[in-house]
């Protein structure tokens, strides 16, 4: 948990027999990721624990890294910052964990945790021998104790932007999640979307990731939101089916993020006063995020599975008489080429010529 405070933790674990420790090494691991430590190091080599771990990160979220195979004394020894080695044996951790905040503000730290026996190497070589009580009990609980008192508590409330995100709920469980491009275009098919449907959202795709790429967007959001931005369209082609589509995506525990970007994709947005004149519930759906505010656009440049001009766009509103919500595509458009220090016409224009090649 890099931050301007801290320096990056990592903890190495040594004396990990594959076959006998493997489910506590894991619990380590987790311990260390949950708690906010940035990587963990293993002395012996254990694939399949990397693999569990990367998939938790894959799934889960942040940068945490494991690495295993490992010499435990020459890594711990030439590490470049304050080394720890938490032990029944050392100073109980309230006396000294003032001293240890303040010697890594600007410095890395490396918490050591053993299995059955710590050579007494391990001792010497540490700056610090930290006890979580002078009693024995277990490396998962001396490792979240330690981290929990040098976080003071705040790594419970880390965010770690996973794909998957769990919801925290008084009863009952729930995830909310990031679908991948093939998982949207899995949920199009598994709605029956027509062929219509998946050609035009994936060039809205292809023409909304293009401009999320000269901005900060979440292109993760951006793939999602604008493949199944439509997906209210399996069941009807009203003005409501952004309000279908995200009652879809909901019933699907879908990130809210991602039904936002769905509901909010109509035009340049409709407001409150204009929906109930238009019989949908009465609430803005106009797109506030820097994703929504893209798939919004990109949508509005994409007719059928064709990528058409802004002034095209505004003349097929006029011709409409929809003359307020053509100002709000033009100001939408503004606003976007202004973020993106490029005219999003243009892009649109790149797109479509580099399709054409
Ligand atoms: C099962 S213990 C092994 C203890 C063993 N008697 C030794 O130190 O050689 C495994 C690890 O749990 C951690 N641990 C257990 N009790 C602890 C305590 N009271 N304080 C800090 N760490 C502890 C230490 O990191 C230790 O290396």
């Amino acid at each position: 948990m890099e931050s301007e405070h801290h320096g990056s933790i990592t903890v190495l674990r040594i004396g990990h027999r594959p076959f006998r420790d493997k489910r506590i090494t894991t619990h380590v691991s987790l311990v260390a990721r949950a708690f906010g430590a940035d990587r963990i190091v293993i002395d012996e080599k254990d694939e399949l624990l990397e693999e569990n771990i990367n998939n938790v990160v894959s799934r889960f979220g942040g940068d945490f890294k494991i690495n295993s195979g490992v010499n435990w004394k020459k890594y711990f020894r030439d590490f470049n910052g304050i080394r720890l080695n938490l032990s029944m044996y050392g100073i109980n951790v309230d006396d000294k964990i003032e001293e240890i905040r303040e010697k890594t503000k600007n410095r890395d730290m490396i918490v050591l945790v053993g299995a059955e026996k710590v050579p007494i190497d391990a001792y010497l070589i540490a700056d610090y021998n930290i006890a979580i009580a002078n009693q024995p009990h277990s490396e998962v609980s001396a490792l979240a104790i330690f981290l929990d008192r040098y976080f003071n508590g705040k790594e419970l409330h880390k965010n770690f932007n996973g794909k998957l995100n769990i919801v925290p709920m008084e009863h009952g469980k729930m995830v909310k999640y990031i679908p991948d491009e093939k998982e949207a275009l899995q949920i199009l098919y598994d709605n029956n979307a027509s062929d219509r449907i998946i050609r035009h959202v994936k060039k809205v795709y292809e023409l909304a990731m293009a401009i999320s790429g000269y901005t900060n967007a979440d292109r993760r959001l951006v793939a999602a939101g604008s493949l199944l931005h439509d997906i209210g369209r399996t069941k009807t082609n009203g003005i409501d089916h952004a309000v279908v589509g995200a009652q879809i995506l909901r019933d699907k525990n879908i990130d809210d993020r991602i039904i936002n970007i769905v509901e909010h994709h109509t035009g340049a947005g409709i407001t409150a006063a204009e929906a109930k004149n238009l019989g949908i519930p009465e609430k803005d759906y106009i797109p506030e995020t820097i994703e929504e505010k893209i798939v919004a656009q990109a949508d509005n440049l994409v007719v059928g599975d064709r990528i058409i001009s802004l002034d095209r766009v505004i003349q097929n509103y006029h011709e409409k008489g929809l003359y307020e919500a053509a100002e709000r595509i033009k100001m939408l458009n503004d606003e976007l080429s202004k973020i993106c220090g490029r005219d999003i016409d243009e892009i649109a224009r790149d797109v479509d010529n580099a399709e054409k090649q």
